[in-house]
This record gives C-alpha cells, sequence and structure tokens, in this order.
C-alpha cells in the first residue's frame, strides 16, 4: 500500500541493523519513509523506533514536542520487547499506538493500516473543526475520539457541563455513523417529558390510550429505527420508564401506551448527560444496569476553562458564521474575551457574541466600545487585586537596597511575572503566553530553569 505522505520516523536505539531490516519491509510495502532531522517540524504520522534501552524520559519529551502539530500521529515501534509501563507511559504521553515489531504477525500490515487509518481521521477531523470549532490539543483529541465513536457501532454516552457542546456532538456522531440505509436522529430532551405521558413520548401511543389520544401515534423509539436516538439530559429519564426502555434497547422490542402488542425497532443510542451518572446509580435515582448499557463508549467534553485557546476561534466562528461579521475585531476585544470566565461554557460565548456583535453598529472594527456595560469586567475586584503604586515602589527599594541594578531588578520582576502567569494559567504555556504577550518559546526556557515547576505544555 502507499501512503501518498511521507513519513517521517525517528530512531531511539541503536540497534541499527534491526532497524535497517525494519525500515527495508516498510519501504518494499510502499512507504515513503524520511527520518526526521532536527530542528524540522513534523507534520502528519512519525514512527518512533525504540528498544528497551531508550530512556523513557528522551521519548517522552520528544513526544511532548512531536505532537503539538495539529495532524500529529505517533506510532512508536519497539525493535525489541518493551516493559508494560513503558508502553503505558508513551499512551498517556501522546503516542498513539505502540507494539514491539518481532511479537507480531504481520507487522507491515499494522503499520500501514494504522497509517491509513490515522489520515482518514485526520481528514475528518479537520473537516470536524469547521462545526466543532476549537485547535487546542485537548480539543483535537476529543475530536479523535468522537470520529473513532462515530465509526464503532457502540452505544455512545456524551458528558460533560452544560454548554459545551455534547448535542452538537450527538449530532455529529449521526452524520459520521457509517451505517448503510441510516435513518434520522431522533432527538429527545429527557426533562421535557411529562412523568403521565412520558412512555408515550417514548413509545407511542394508541388512540384512546388516555385522555387526548384522539389518534394512535408514533414514539422516538419507532422514529429512530435504522437510525439514532439522542437522548438528551439521560439523567432526568424517570425511574419507571428505565426498565421499559432498557428492554427496547436490549432486545429492540417494545409496546405502544394502550397496547399489548410487541413491535420492533432497532436504533442506535447516544445520550447526554451533565450530571454524574454513576453517583446518580449509588443513590438509586439512576439503574445501574442501564447505566451499563447506554455508556458503551463515553466521551467527556472540556469546560472551556480547560481549553482557552479555543475561546479566539470560537469567537471568530460566531462572529462570522452566525453574525455575518466581515470588519476585523480589534486585539482588545480578544483579549477581554480571553480573561473572561465562562461558567456556562461555550453557549456562555456565544451570547456574549450575540450580545457584541448587536450593540456594534456602521463601518469599521468591532472595538471593546462594542462590549455592553453589563459584560465589563468587575473594574473594584481588578483595582483590589492589584498592588498600589507604592507597593511596587516599595518592592523595587528593597531590590535598590540589596544592590541590585537596572537590568537584575528588570529581570527578577521579569521572572515573576512569567511564574504568576504559568500558575495563574494551572502550568499551560500557551495561555500564560497569551497573557503575557510573549512567546511560548520564552517560557518554555523559564520552566527549563525552574525544574521542580510541575508544567503541562498543551
Ligand atoms: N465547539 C463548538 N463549535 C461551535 N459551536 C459550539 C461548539 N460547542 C458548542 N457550540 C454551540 O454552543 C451552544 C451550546 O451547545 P450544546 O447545546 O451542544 O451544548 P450542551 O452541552 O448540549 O448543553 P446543555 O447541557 O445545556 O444541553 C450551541 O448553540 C452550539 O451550537
Amino acid at each position: 500500500m502507499a501512503t501518498p505522505c511521507p513519513v517521517w520516523f525517528l530512531p531511539f536505539t541503536r540497534q541499527n541493523s534491526r532497524l535497517a531490516e525494519i525500515i527495508i519491509q516498510l519501504e518494499k510495502a510502499g512507504l515513503d519513509l524520511q527520518p526526521l532531522r532536527a530542528n524540522t517540524p513534523a507534520s502528519g504520522a512519525g514512527i518512533l523506533f525504540l528498544d528497551a534501552d531508550a530512556s523513557l524520559p528522551a521519548v517522552l519529551e520528544a513526544v511532548a514536542e512531536l505532537r503539538t502539530a495539529p495532524d500529529a500521529n505517533l506510532l512508536a515501534v519497539s525493535v525489541g520487547a518493551l516493559p508494560s509501563p513503558s508502553t503505558w507511559a508513551l499512551l498517556r504521553g501522546g503516542v498513539s499506538d505502540v507494539f514491539s515489531w518481532f511479537d507480531v504477525d504481520r507487522p507491515v500490515d499494522i503499520v500501514t493500516s494504522r497509517l491509513r487509518y490515522w489520515q482518514h481521521l485526520n481528514a475528518t477531523v479537520a473537516d470536524l473543526q469547521r462545526r466543532l470549532v476549537g485547535r487546542s490539543q485537548r480539543w483535537r483529541d476529543t475530536l479523535r475520539q468522537v470520529v473513532d465513536m462515530a465509526l464503532s457501532n457502540c452505544q455512545v454516552l456524551i458528558t460533560g457541563e452544560s454548554g459545551t457542546g455534547k448535542e452538537l456532538v450527538a449530532q455529529e456522531i449521526h452524520r459520521l455513523d457509517p451505517r448503510p440505509g441510516k435513518r434520522d436522529c431522533v432527538v429527545v430532551d429527557c426533562t421535557n417529558l411529562i412523568p403521565g405521558l412520558s412512555g408515550s413520548e417514548l413509545f407511542g401511543h394508541e388512540k384512546g390510550a388516555f385522555t387526548n389520544a384522539i389518534s394512535a401515534r408514533d414514539g422516538a423509539v419507532a422514529l429512530a429505527h435504522e437510525g439514532t436516538l439522542f437522548l438528551d439530559e439521560l439523567g432526568e429519564l424517570p425511574l419507571p420508564l428505565q426498565a421499559e426502555f432498557l428492554r427496547a434497547l436490549q432486545e429492540g422490542t417494545y409496546k405502544r401506551v394502550g397496547s399489548n402488542t410487541w413491535r420492533q425497532a432497532r436504533f442506535r443510542l447516544v445520550s447526554a448527560t451533565n450530571r454524574d451518572l454513576l453517583a446518580e446509580v449509588q443513590k438509586g435515582t439512576f439503574r445501574q444496569d442501564l447505566y451499563y448499557r447506554v455508556s458503551g463508549w463515553t466521551c467527556h467534553l472540556p469546560p472551556l476553562r480547560e481549553r482557552k485557546e479555543d475561546i479566539v476561534p470560537l469567537a471568530e466562528h460566531f462572529f462570522t458564521q452566525q453574525h455575518g461579521v466581515r470588519q476585523p475585531v480589534d486585539r482588545q476585544v480578544y483579549d477581554f474575551l480571553q480573561l473572561r470566565d465562562y461558567p456556562g461554557n461555550v453557549r456562555e460565548l456565544q451570547q456574549l457574541i450575540t450580545r457584541i456583535a448587536s450593540k456594534h453598529v456602521g463601518e469599521g472594527p468591532i472595538t471593546i466600545g462594542d462590549i455592553p456595560r453589563s459584560d465589563w469586567p468587575d473594574f473594584a475586584h481588578l483595582g483590589a487585586a492589584a498592588p498600589t503604586a507604592d507597593e511596587l515602589e516599595a518592592g523595587v527599594t528593597t531590590l535598590l537596597y540589596q544592590g541590585l541594578g537596572l537590568k537584575e531588578i528588570k529581570d527578577q520582576v521579569t521572572e515573576i511575572a512569567k511564574k504568576v502567569a504559568i500558575t495563574h494559567e494551572s502550568g499551560n504555556l500557551k495561555m500564560a503566553a497569551l497573557r503575557l504577550r510573549c512567546s511560548e518559546r520564552i517560557l518554555q526556557m523559564h520552566r527549563r530553569d525552574e525544574p521542580e515547576t510541575q508544567l503541562r505544555l498543551a
């Protein structure tokens, strides 16, 4: 099989003859293998060749740097046996897969099939990002999981705080689902189920089954036949209905309200909740058997505060796609958006953009003057947190009396600013760099000088 793109490789092994043998086999299979040169940005798929003597910290450091490329997929191939803790460490570090070349049958096929799938995955994720906007590594990893889940035939449970995009993800899972002849996605919001009639909403009813049942009607289960049933806010599904729904899910059979006839429906279930369903199981408000049935594959959507790099792309998306804004947006507006909190997650950001876009009039860029007064930052709070000029002066005076010159004072203040920003952003160097308006590299150098600090790269 020929993969259209070159595949880079990086050796962490001295077993040169074994490595050469592997490379020859892969090249014979049509792979265009290129050694990764120092200081060359890696993109696309790559293979790390290693053995038990390789320094795990060195490999993990390389992985952390290499996977910052948006389409990076790393395969670790051991030219000898690998101890199990290392394989887990590699996966946790961001390697997509790891195996020992001489321990498996048809290793060439393993490599080529992985690479082919990853090419497809990257293209699908890139397309998804146009609707499920975000470019942080955390979001890209989430989207990869979404694609993996969509292509499987598992029941999917999407968890996450309100406004993180659970419904949007559910729709995309249905869209990507490759089932031949797949029908519609039927959405049921379990918070809207009327207790007395909720059976009808899900299973339909016969004529005369209850007052106002003037004609027979299909419920969501029937409408989702051969398609997808999306149960939003699953934690709100009334307990009495859970057993009936479990049967529909397990056996594919259900009865309309007021009927004794079993009917059949086959559907894929995607559900979403912002509740801790396992805690509900402990409390006895959610059936354990149903929980295990619906959570075939669980996908957690991160809150916006854990992927702040996505605020600007999301804001750009809402300005242009939803409000047709063509004018530039002033940098100060983006600074304001990035430094603000969003307890309501993406929905809250989306509503804020709607207010800003609605307030903007006429030509010219969108500026901070377009931010409604009710959204202004709490200046009293900011003022209280900031040191007064006197306090700053006192600090600098102490440094002066310690005999420090202008450069040393500047260096000390700079280091303090870096430390504070990194701590404030929980170790996220990208966000700390945004706050300080400096390059991420400068903060990486700071991190190297402070080995005791626990930092996260993405
Ligand atoms: N990554 C994203 N890209 C673009 N729009 C998004 C994204 N995430 C969420 N949105 C938008 O934010 C709003 C809220 O998303 P959605 O309804 O899917 O969230 P939710 O997690 O299901 O919320 P809830 O739990 O309150 O029902 C929607 O208008 C959705 O289109």
